[in-house]
């Protein structure tokens, strides 16, 4: 199952920097675990904005809500999540 998840990530402005760079360390090696597993398929930096757009490809609507609480950013992210399905017109047979 596919799904369309944008995260916007808002540390607290009080957060000691040390902090922050170590939840920003943790979350990229998840992210890049993940993506070494082929679960967070695409991950794009929202132009001029502490955001993300992402595809992430899971077995169920649990999977990608177990995945997505255990980001180490996850308390400090807005997160939108919408399912998607293949398109009649794509010519890609893996979107799915
Ligand atoms: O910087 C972000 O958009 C939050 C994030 C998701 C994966 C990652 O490494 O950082």
């Amino acid at each position: 199952m596919l799904f369309h998840v944008e995260m916007e990530v808002r540390l607290p402005v009080d957060m000691p920097a040390s902090q922050a760079d170590a939840l920003k360390q943790a979350e990229r090696e998840l992210a890049q675990a993940l993506q070494r597993s082929g679960q967070w398929r695409h991950l794009w930096r929202i132009a001029g904005r502490y955001a993300n757009v992402s595809v992430f490809d899971v077995e169920s609507i649990d999977e990608l809500h177990r995945l997505l609480t255990s980001l180490p950013l996850f308390p400090f992210m807005k997160i939108g999540v919408t399912p998607l399905c293949r398109h009649p017109s794509s010519i890609h047979d893996d979107d799915r």
